[in-house]
């Protein structure tokens, strides 16, 4: 890896812009295709939002993405290939609900709620399963009633769908901590077609059998520096790409203190972000609006430290889950050896929006005094409290991906992917399929270098590369 300080001027095939799982993945696929890159990242750190804290004894701690739910997903195999171990989250004894105050432990499918409730969010719960099934994941908007769906927010199908207070509760919550954004915000298509990629609407924030069961053992950082070790040193890190030139058969890149040129760019951050880079010529108004309209969601992730994980020995998974409290939602993620103790709490939606207003010790103390409430006085006493406010980092803006609005994806979806001259897009945003996590992130780079190797070849591959190009075995996922 080198510093972008001391390489004023790169010259490559192709130029990578972003070094998370998409652009380190295109890097990859296509210098292993015979393609010489440029791996341009504004870091001074590999993996976006991937980033996994040293706490000792060689372990770590997540302050980004974390999870991944069945074995054989992508992420999951390509940590498989590069002989990366997974783990299991911790899930045995008493989850928590927090509801309006009432704290209660249950165990099994279905938290302690009242009957009315419970059958009231089940039922809608269901619907969601069926209406799901008829999103082809990766063109939501051909669905046969994609205009119907990408006409309302989650919240006004909820509100028409959810009779009782409580059920409503837990649909907020289900979009709140699952994709960090609120439901009203957010289009019905949208959560239709990101919880077909999660397994299933109640996977999205379930442990045994959910997105939240596995994790990377060292870490998802250290996947995504596994990953990039064939274009280490191809990698400039502190280059922030500012401007975007493309005409003709070249483009050129710049950025403080550098310029690149090569064939083809692959711009691989959050979409949003993509939007303010300057294009010259300026992009067409249709991928214009795609990155005016997709918004990233908002969290900050806590990490409380303890020398135990107390929780396990008073009979608790770790995991809680709340509509009322801007801790919307908690998890074990010690180290698998189980020392320390690490406790997640995700702060997500509009309650992040809320307690980022807020000075740091009194958001700390806010979050302490929340723990304190799920697990008793133990809780408010780790010796050590990270935290990682996404919408405050420069080059992510919020997480854990940008969502959707109404009339997003059926009036300009298919602009997601389709590339603007020599400029291809990747990232966990520019794919339906498996939408904002480490899995569509990795989907996404190895689509666009298929896209690109077609181009020089004359070809177009409708697939991605097959794995035997490659050294990482990512096949293509099921349809
Ligand atoms: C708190 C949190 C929890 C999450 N939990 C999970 C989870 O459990 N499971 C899961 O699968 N996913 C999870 N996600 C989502 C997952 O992290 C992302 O979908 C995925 O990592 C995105 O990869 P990417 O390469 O598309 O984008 P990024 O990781 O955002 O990479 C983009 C890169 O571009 C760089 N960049 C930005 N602007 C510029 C510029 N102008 N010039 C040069 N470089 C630039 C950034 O620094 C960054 O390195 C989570 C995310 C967060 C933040």
């Amino acid at each position: 890896m080198h510093d972008i300080s001391e390489y004023p001027s790169i010259e490559a095939d192709v130029i990578v812009v972003g070094a998370g799982f998409a652009g380190i993945t295109a890097a990859r696929e296509l210098k292993l295709a015979g393609k010489s890159v440029a791996l341009l990242e504004a870091r001074d750190r590999l993996g976006g939002r991937s980033y996994s804290k040293p706490i000792g004894d060689g372990k770590v701690a997540e302050l980004g993405c974390e999870f991944y739910g069945q074995p054989g997903t992508i992420s999951h195999r390509a940590a498989q290939s590069l002989g990366i171990e997974t783990a299991k989250v911790y899930d045995t004894g008493y989850r928590l609900i927090d509801d309006d105050g009432k704290i209660s432990p249950w165990k099994g499918m279905a938290p302690k709620v009242s009957a009315a409730t419970l059958l009231d969010f089940g039922q809608a719960a269901l619907r969601i399963e069926r209406m799901r099934r008829e999103v082809p994941q990766d063109a939501p908007w051909e669905a046969p009633h994609a205009k119907q769906w990408d006409s309302e927010t989650m919240w006004s199908w909820t509100r028409r769908n959810v009779r009782t207070r409580g059920g409503r509760n837990l649909m907020r919550l289900m979009i709140e901590a699952g994709m960090a954004a609120a439901p009203a915000d957010v289009s019905l298509l949208h959560v239709l077609n990101y919880s077909n990629g999660t397994g299933g609407f109640r996977a999205m924030t379930q442990i045994t059998g959910g997105t939240l069961e596995n994790r990377f053992v060292g870490g998802s950082q250290n996947l995504a520096m596994k990953m990039a070790e064939p274009v280490l040193a191809d990698t400039y890190l502190n280059a922030e790409v500012r401007t975007i030139k493309h005409s003709g058969d070249r483009v050129r890149i710049s950025g403080p203190g550098f310029e690149a040129a090569g064939r083809f760019v692959v711009v691989a951050v959050p979409v949003p972000l993509a939007g303010r880079i300057e294009y010259d010529p300026p992009l067409p108004e249709h991928r214009d609006h795609v990155s005016q309209r997709l918004t990233m969601g908002a969290a900050i992730k806590y990490l409380a430290l303890y020398d135990e994980p107390f929780w396990r020995a008073e009979g608790f998974t770790g995991h809680v889950i709340s509509h009322a409290s801007p801790v919307r939602a908690t998890v074990d993620s010690c180290p698998p050896d189980g020392t320390p103790g690490v406790l997640t709490g995700f702060v997500t939606g509009p309650a992040a929006r809320q307690v980022a207003k807020l000075p740091v010790g009194e958001r700390r103390a806010l979050v302490l005094r929340e723990l304190e409430r799920f697990f008793g006085p133990k809780a408010a006493k780790p010796y050590d409290l990270l935290e990682q406010n996404w919408m405050a980092e420069p080059y992510t803006r919020g997480c854990y991906h940008a969502y959707a609005p109404p009339g997003l994806y059926t009036t300009y979806g298919t602009f997601l992917k389709q590339p603007v001259g020599r400029i291809h897009w990747a990232g966990a945003e520019s794919v339906p399929h498996e939408y904002g996590s480490m899995s569509g992130a990795i989907y996404s780079g190895r689509r666009v270098a298929t896209e690109i190797v077609g181009r020089e070849t004359g070809e177009e591959p409708a697939t991605p590369l097959r794995p035997s190009t490659t050294a990482l075995s990512v096949e293509e996922p099921a349809r």
